[in-house]
Order: structure tokens, then sequence, then C-alpha cells
């Protein structure tokens, strides 16, 4: 589960008071997620009473938070459906609690749709690219924690751990994209806050109605076309093979570029984003299963699953259609 730090009522209650949202009627420890704290926090004001989530953050610092909440609240300010953090009087967004950094979000309506078609596609393609738009005129800049650097610093602690081939995948991808990276035509894509953790686990519907995006703590300013890659290796993608879905990811960048279209240069060079976004949550999953933090208390997701992404991308370059 991920409760890592173990929050009381009456430290959750005196947060609530101190954001004036009323009194604690409720405290529930959420189970899934794998990196912070959270909690569903019930607080009663007038009457009514509303549903929050709390996030205690278990790796990230006082100083890398503002970047994230006051992305979430510009957004929310755009009308784009994501949690609005919630302010002390002085206008806070960050709090402590329990001697962590914490913050008090609105809990999103609906539920994860894990098993999605092309009209959850749709829906999310065309939300990302408005983000991606809404986004463009956010003034803090933090890179993405996860990307190339990141890569590079985590690999030689994971390599002891796999098997020849695998290894050999691992080097050889890496190398790739630390060659692309240097390249004229990835230089000068497109670039701006984005979500990078835009998986299925991290979007809101109600029935076929996305309600919401939630989970900014991966978010940075890096390409919009790592953000449609990372989308594009889960949502449109078939879990068992890897496979990418041809029809799940047309549908999902036509409703992309209904709203953003996308460059030449982003069309051309999707196949290695794509290889990118699969080998980002390859080395993250295998740095979770290989050298955990507190194993007794959270799942690490499976590795063999991006691994055979990877594998997929490679052999199997994509573009989208005209
Ligand atoms: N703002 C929110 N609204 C509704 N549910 C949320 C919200 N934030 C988190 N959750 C719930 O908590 C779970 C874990 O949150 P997540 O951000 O994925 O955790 P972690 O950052 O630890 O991986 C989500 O799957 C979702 O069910
Ligand atoms: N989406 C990532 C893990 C990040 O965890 P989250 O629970 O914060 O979304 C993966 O699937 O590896």
């Amino acid at each position: 589960m991920a409760v890592f730090t173990t929050v009381s009522p009456e430290e959750a209650s005196a947060l609530v008071q101190r954001l004036q949202l009323g009194t604690l009627v409720d405290l529930r420890g959420i189970t899934s997620g794998i990196e912070n704290t959270n909690y569903f926090v019930t607080a009663e004001r007038e009457g009514r009473r509303t549903e929050y989530v709390l996030t205690l953050f278990e790796r990230l610092g006082f100083e890398q938070l503002p970047f994230y909440l006051h992305l979430m609240k510009h957004l929310a300010g755009r009308g784009i459906p994501v949690p609005d953090p919630k302010a002390d009087a002085s206008g806070e967004i960050l709090h402590a609690v329990c001697g962590k950094p914490a913050a008090l979000v609105d809990k999103l309506r609906g539920s994860h749709q894990l098993a999605p078609s092309n009209v959850h596609c749709h829906q999310v393609g065309a939300m990302l690219a408005r983000m991606h738009l809404a986004g463009q005129d956010y003034p803090r800049v933090q890179p993405n924690l996860r990307g190339l650097p990141w890569w590079v610093e985590t690999v030689p602690s994971i390599l002891p751990h796999l098997d020849g081939a695998q290894r050999q995948l691992l080097e050889d991808e890496l190398a790739f994209q630390r060659s692309h990276a240097q390249s004229p035509a990835y230089l000068a894509l497109p670039r701006g806050p984005i979500h990078a953790d835009l998986f299925r686990d991290n979007v809101m519907f109600e029935g076929d109605t996305l309600t919401g995006f939630f989970d900014f703590y991966f978010a940075g300013v890096d390409t919009f076309l790592f953000d449609v890659a990372v989308c594009l290796n889960d949502w449109c993608t078939d879990l068992d093979s890897g496979r990418l879905d041809e029809g799940r990811a047309q549908v999902f960048v036509a409703a992309y570029q209904s709203v953003r279209p996308l460059t030449h240069d982003e069309v051309r060079l999707m196949p290695a984003l794509l290889r990118a976004g699969a080998l980002r949550f390859w080395i993250s999953r295998l740095w979770d299963f290989h050298l955990p933090r507190d194993a007794h208390m959270l799942k690490p997701h499976d590795p063999g699953h991006f691994e055979r992404i990877l594998r997929q991308r490679v052999e199997t370059p994509w573009h989208p259609e005209p």
C-alpha cells in the first residue's frame, strides 16, 4: 500500500482548519499509488460535505513542489479539469504535515477507465492538447526530473540486476536516446509544461465522459511529443503484447491534432519518442523493483511490461497518418 507516513486525525484536522475548509469528518488512507502518501479527506462546512485528497510527498522536496502545485492552479484557472490545490489564509498552497511537504487538492469525481476504447482515447487526446496550450504561458520552469539526465544517472545502478539481453537493450537504447537528444530536429521540438505520467490510472471518467487529470508530480518542461508518446504507450497499447493498437492510436492523435496540430518534425520523430517513453518507464520500474525504498509497503509495477513495449517500438516504428 502507499501510506508511507501515518497521518493522525488530529494532524489532518489541524490542516483542514488552517485552510478554512470546515471540520474534518473522515480520513482514509489510499492504498494504490507508489510514490507518495495519499489520504481521502472529508470536511464539513455549513452542513455541506466536500472530499479532498491529502498528499504527503515522500521523495519531492519543498523546493521542487511549487512548480507542480502552481501548474495545477494555473491549469485549473484556465478550465482544464485538474485538482485545484487549497491555499491557507496567506495564499500558500504548499503545506507541511508530519514534517513532510504536503498538499490538499480537490477530489475528482469518477473512476479510472482501465480498458479504454476509442471514445476514451479521443477525449484524453483532445484534453492533453488543451492542457499543452493552456500551459504555454505558465511562467515557472522546471525540467522533467525523470528525463535523460536521470536515465543516465540511474541506469548504472540497475544494470547489475539484468540478464545479458536486457543489459544490451538498455545500453543500446540509452545510447540511441543520448545521441537523438543532440539532433537539431529534436532540440527544435515544441516544448512546455507536460504531465509526463498520464496513464489510465491518472485520469477520471464518469461514464464515458472525462472528468479530470491528476497526479502532476512527474510534470516538467519537456517536449509535447514526449507527453503524447507516454499516453500512446499506455492508452493505445495492448497490455499483453505491448503492441500499439493502431486504431486507438490514430484516434488519440487525430483528437490531439484537432486542438493542436503536430508539426512535420513531431510526426517524423514519433517513433524515437515512443521509444523514449517506453525507456523512461522501463528504467523507473526496474529501479523501483530492484532498489525499493520500503519494500513491504509498496507493490512495484512490472518492469517486463515496458521492456516488451520498448522491444515492440524498436522493431515496429509507428507514425500517425497525415
Ligand atoms: N485528486 C484526486 N481525485 C480523486 N482521486 C485521487 C486524486 N488523487 C489521487 N487519487 C486516488 O489516489 C490513487 C493514488 O494516487 P496517485 O497520485 O497515483 O499516487 P502516487 O503518486 O503515490 O503514485 C489514485 O489512483 C486515485 O484513486
Ligand atoms: N505510471 C507509472 C508509475 C507512476 O506511479 P503513479 O501511481 O504516480 O502514476 C508506471 O506505471 O510505471
